[in-house]
């Protein structure tokens, strides 16, 4: 950092010099040569000019974030990052290479300050303390996310002109009282209706009915045998890519938990043109325009098209209207009643057409799949990737199982050869409030989540320590900064420097037990986040936390006991790398394929005598030969 500083400072002087001394001395001359060079040569002069524009526009910048770093002078912004472009400034880094450039500014400034980033017209400020990250996400009256909310509405989920209005004219805060000075009348504070909604419906009996629905989904997804694909005969098969194969079915199970099967019956495609618009987030986060992007609008365009047919359907046979606490909280149609006070509330502002309301329903789709299912599967991989762990963590996993009462069948027993009844039923809570398996899904979130949480000062300037973040600033806080920052972790929780941050370790959560085991000496551990504000954020933080964040819990570590019961699963080339397209947008998903050898345990349908299908490929001799034999042991180890 300090030879960062000097050098800065070095170059400043430096430009000082030239700036200030271009008659005479060497480099005057160069210069007043150069300037010659480009009056005779015009073809010269557009790229000297272009060159010498961005040479002054850093070391413009480079002095004034070097005074802002000298500064010790209370309500001070923070410095500005030191950038070439004009105007645009790092907008280009940002749109394109926001991992780059967020580590270079790591490298460059530590945790020393939060810096400021010219995005065009915009400026973001960049958090980089993580002991001002808590308070600032709490913040929630004076700093919100209702700026940069406005913006996903209208680009990330196609909310068109004649609706967005009321998006941005609620500046009512989130909280049942309105901010003050405000006057938005009651049936348009859509942030503080959308946000009630969401927290009432993801927690007590809703919230375990939606978990238990995800889970039955799944397992009756899981037991459906298809003859015809190899996977299913109960042979080991590799799969090309298995992040492709397991979030397909996981979304089918988790969607139609939240809104009723009729979304994705209705919509052939639905399933795979919510993927496609999923993996092309990052390129409508760019704002490129239509024709440049078509593959991304047109996704976009087929899934709003689907809600709507859904919408359509859904109220010809069943009324929204019915919602409240005595009617039923479910109904086919609708899915969660949830789905259905959303879409009464929407109509009753009187300003949303079918459109609009399509788009509130993607955003909400949207909130509940893009970071819950890559997370599911990275959550899968990791255990699977270490057989060691994975042999730790079956009987958990296998408890989950509920064995029906009349059944004589050991379902944990390998010995038996009968089958249970397909589809199995799961209670997964065991599995959510296991320590080490809670600690493993902690790390995968630590790791894999790399999120910028967005918000602006929204009643005036907000005062930060010595700083200030002008109102309408953009103000980010990033994620990555704070899994990976040494200090917040400390010590124990990189065990003494054995277990880098870098690194997956599967107990980085867990922590000595001292209500069961006083002295701390004992092997009793429990799970915890304590003492890791600032440090472990996934969900946000205050009252804006993500309303979702149990059920993601439940999705991703109730998925691994359903997977477990039906297949058994080799990781060929070890955990993926990310894709870095979406760093600061969320999960990140795989940035390659994820080849795996798998084979069905439940349900097979036989020897497929080395048919391919798909890109499966059978293998003809099952390492260890005993690829036809009935199966009923739960969570083998993975291996012959
Ligand atoms: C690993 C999975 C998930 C992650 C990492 C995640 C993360 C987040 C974050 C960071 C926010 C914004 C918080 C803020 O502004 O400070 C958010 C909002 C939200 N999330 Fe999640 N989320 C996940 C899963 C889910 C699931 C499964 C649902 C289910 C419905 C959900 C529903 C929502 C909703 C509705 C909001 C907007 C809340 C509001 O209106 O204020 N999320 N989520």
């Amino acid at each position: 950092m300090d030879s960062g500083l000097q050098r800065l400072e070095a170059l400043a002087k430096l430009a000082m010099h030239n700036i200030t001394h271009v008659p005479v001395g060497g480099s005057g001359k160069i210069v007043l040569a150069t300037a010659d060079a480009v009056v005779q040569n015009w073809k010269l002069s557009l790229p000297m000019s272009i060159a010498l524009l961005l040479l002054s526009t850093y070391i413009i910048t480079s002095l004034q974030s070097v005074i802002a770093l000298r500064s010790s002078k209370d309500g001070r912004e923070p410095p500005i990052k030191p950038y070439w472009i004009p105007y645009l400034g790092d907008w280009f880094g940002f749109l394109t290479a926001r991992r780059g450039l967020v580590e270079g500014i790591v490298a460059k400034y530590g945790d020393s300050t939060p810096v400021t980033i010219k995005l065009g017209p915009a400026k973001a400020y960049l958090m980089l303390q993580p002991e001002t990250f808590a308070p600032l996400l709490k913040a929630t009256r004076s700093c919100t996310n209702k700026a940069f909310a406005v913006l996903v509405m209208s680009q990330m989920f196609g909310t068109k002109k004649n609706a967005i209005h009321i998006y941005k004219n609620d500046n009512s805060g989130i909280g049942s009282v309105p901010l003050p000075g405000t006057n938005v009348p009651p049936n348009l504070r859509v942030w503080y209706h959308q946000h009630r909604t969401a927290s009432r419906f993801m927690q007590g009996e809703s919230l375990k009915l939606i978990g238990e629905r995800v889970m039955k989904n799944l397992s009756e997804e899981l037991a459906k045998v298809d003859p015809s694909d190899p996977v299913d005969s109960g042979e080991w098969v590799t799969l090309p890519d298995f992040y492709k194969w397991w979030t397909r079915k996981l979304f089918a199970a988790a969607i139609s938990a939240i809104c009723g099967p009729y979304l994705v019956s209705l919509n052939p495609g639905f399933v795979d043109d919510f993927w496609t618009y999923l993996d092309e987030w990052p390129t409508i986060s760019k704002f490129y325009p239509r024709f440049i992007a078509p593959k991304a609008y047109g996704a976009r365009e087929r899934i709003l098209d689907a809600i709507k047919r859904w919408h359509a359907h859904a109220k010809e046979h069943s009324d929204y209207r019915l919602n409240g606490p005595n009617d039923p909280y479910w109904d086919d149609y609708w899915g969660s009643s949830w789905l259905k006070v959303r879409y009464a509330w929407g109509v009753d502002t009187g300003a949303m057409d079918d459109d609009a309301l399509a788009s509130e329903d993607l955003a909400l789709f949207t909130a509940a799949s893009a970071n819950a299912l890559p997370m599911a599967f990275w959550n899968l991989i990791e255990i699977y990737n270490d057989p060691s762990l994975l042999v730790r963590v079956q009987e958990e996993l296998a408890k989950s199982i509920i064995t029906p009462p009349s059944s004589s069948l050991s379902l944990s027993s390998p010995s038996s050869n009968e089958e249970p009844q397909l589809p199995l039923q799961f209670d997964i809570a065991t599995v959510t409030s296991n320590p080490l398996l809670q600690s493993v899904y902690a790390e995968v979130l630590r790791m894999r989540v790399a999120l910028f949480h967005n918000r602006s000062p929204t009643l005036g300037d907000y005062k930060l320590g010595p700083f200030t973040l002008k109102k309408g600033g953009l103000v980010t806080v990033p994620t990555p900064v704070a899994s990976f920052h040494e200090g917040v972790w400390g010590p124990e929780r990189t065990d003494h420097g054995r277990r880098p941050l870098t690194q997956f370790w599967a107990e980085r959560f867990l922590v000595p037990d001292l209500d069961s085991d006083p002295s701390g000496h004992g092997k009793k551990v429990k799970f915890s986040t304590e003492g890791l504000e600032g440090g472990w954020m996934p969900y946000g933080g205050g009252s804006l936390m993500c309303p979702g964040r149990h059920l993601a819990k439940q999705e991703m570590m109730g998925s691994v006991a359903v997977f477990a019961a039906y297949f058994d699963m080799q990781v060929l080339n070890g955990v993926p790398r990310m894709d870095d397209r979406f760093f600061g947008l969320g999960a990140q998903p795989p940035g390659e394929p994820v080849p795996v050898r798998i084979r069905r345990k439940l349900g097979a349908v036989g020897n497929m005598n080395g048919k391919l299908s798909g890109g499966v490929k059978v293998e003809q001799r099952p390492r260890g030969g005993s690829g036809s034999r009935k199966r009923n042991a739960f969570f083998s180890d993975g291996r012959d």
